[in-house]
């Protein structure tokens, strides 16, 4: 017989951002039911009001996750980034506060890498303003400014999983690809590292970003950069808003330096279909813009839904923390019997022979333990079996000074 610290009917989940069925499928199979799914993304006002009561959060890249919106999280457990990117999470204070975020960090790789190879193409043959005007019922059959991409130079800047299938996609289509990247990447294929962004930018004919949103990575495609790209060349951005200054991107779009360009991320995004979406790149011809869908097909949502359910829920169930990035990360075995504790706590000398005083000190026998740390926290799982009164016991896990959060978990006869 299995006693849960809570009903999971009590334990409240809320999902923005129209995260997929999978999700709430997962999540009923672990038995979680009590579930708010929303189709866009809150603000922080609403947040605040919204994340009240709330164990469980999942949202995409489009809601930010502040310390602010964490104070007010009474009961979060913890968070999952349906997508790849954690940005817009405050990490270290969701650390501090204990709370691991989870995320999905290669299930739509594969749907940003075809996007961008499809623009490539469009983009050299210049689709777009051709399509508009057959639209309006004109003819523009002409080969001026359209090209094949075979023999062409892809440049690739950030060389992850999204940048490395990306140039295997593009070596098919018979492209050459360089990339830079801030690590040593092992090249796949033909690929070729060069030595620095400046290399690339001259080098290639397309530039395609795909690099995370950091301190480093903010505005690192700016004036300067887009003038060191070739004449004629074209430039795509599927990663984040805030890599590219858009204002110097339009003029140089509008001057005829870049003959085209592909922007999937802005650095204001609307957080729904009811909001305007507003960019200087609006109305451009040879620009494709898209309002952040590099990673919205079926099948990534569908897989990500998948994983970052599962992830949520066995930390809930069990605790395991495998695949967190602001956490320390466990994988736990659960045993037939016994009770498990959870302690979040900061990472000072001393704080582990407190944990097991208060198991010794009741005569509860540990059948398990374990300790990581990462920066300023620590986590802890602590099994054990006896005449256990866990309440008292949770009372006294709390009482160490250092404790962030101390929770009981399940008590298996
Ligand atoms: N448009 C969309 O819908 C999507 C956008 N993304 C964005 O794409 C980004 C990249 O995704 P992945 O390839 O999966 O990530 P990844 O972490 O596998 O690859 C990122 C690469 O960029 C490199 N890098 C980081 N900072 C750098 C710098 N300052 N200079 C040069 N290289 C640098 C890293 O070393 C790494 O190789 C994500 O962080 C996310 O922001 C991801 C999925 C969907
Ligand atoms: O996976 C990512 O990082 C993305 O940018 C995709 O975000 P989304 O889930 O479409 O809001």
């Amino acid at each position: 017989m299995t006693k849960l610290s809570l009903a999971k009917d009590k334990i409240r989940v809320l999902l923005l951002e129209g995260v997929h069925d999978s999700a709430i499928q997962t999540l009923a199979a672990s038995g979680y039911t009590n579930v708010k799914r929303l189709p866009k993304a809150l603000d922080e006002a609403d947040l605040l009001e919204k994340i009240k009561g709330v164990h469980l959060l999942g949202i995409r890249s489009r809601t930010q996750i502040t310390d602010r919106v964490l104070a007010a999280a009474d009961r979060l457990v913890t968070l999952g980034c349906f997508c790849i990117g954690t940005n817009q999470v405050d990490l270290p204070a969701a650390r501090r506060r204990g709370i691991p975020v989870f995320n999905a960090p290669f299930s739509n790789t594969r749907s940003v890498a075809e996007l961008v190879m499809g623009e490539i193409v469009m983009l050299m043959r210049g689709i777009l303003p051709k399509s508009a005007a057959a639209h309006r019922g004109e003819w523009i059959k002409s080969a001026a400014n359209s090209w094949e991409v075979r023999g062409k130079t892809l440049g690739i800047v950030g060389y992850g999983n999204i940048g490395a299938q990306l140039g295997i996609v593009a070596e098919a289509f018979g492209m050459r690809v360089v990339y830079y990247d801030h690590t040593d990447k092992l090249p796949l294929g033909n690929a070729r590292p060069v030595p620095s962004l400046a290399a690339l930018l001259g080098e290639a004919e397309v530039v395609s970003l795909h690099v995370p949103e950091t301190a480093e990575t903010a505005g690192m495609i700016g004036a300067a950069e887009i003038q060191a790209m070739r004449k004629g060349s074209f430039l795509i951005n599927a990663s984040r808003g805030t890599v590219v200054d858009l204002a110097a991107a339009a003029k140089a779009l509008k001057s005829g330096h870049l003959l085209g360009g592909a922007f999937d991320v802005f650095p204001v995004e609307p957080a729904g279909a009811d909001e305007e979406f507003a960019s200087p790149l609006r109305g451009l011809p040879n620009v494709i813009l898209t309002p952040h869908i590099g990673g919205s097909t079926a099948e990534a949502q569908e897989r990500i839904g998948v994983e970052v359910a599962r992830k949520l829920a066995d930390y809930s169930d069990v605790g395991s923390s495998l695949g967190a990035v602001n956490f320390p990360q466990t994988q736990l075995p659960v045993r037939p019997a016994g009770t498990r504790f959870l302690h979040i706590h900061q990472n000072v000398p001393g704080l582990l022979a407190q944990l097991v005083e208060v198991f010794s000190q009741r005569g509860a026998n540990i059948t398990g333990q374990y300790l990581q740390t990462q920066g300023e926290i620590g986590y802890s799982v602590v099994d054990a079996e006896g005449d256990l009164d866990t309440g008292e016991i949770l009372e006294a896990l709390r009482a160490i000074p250092g404790t962030i959060r101390a929770r009981f978990l399940f008590e298996r006869h």
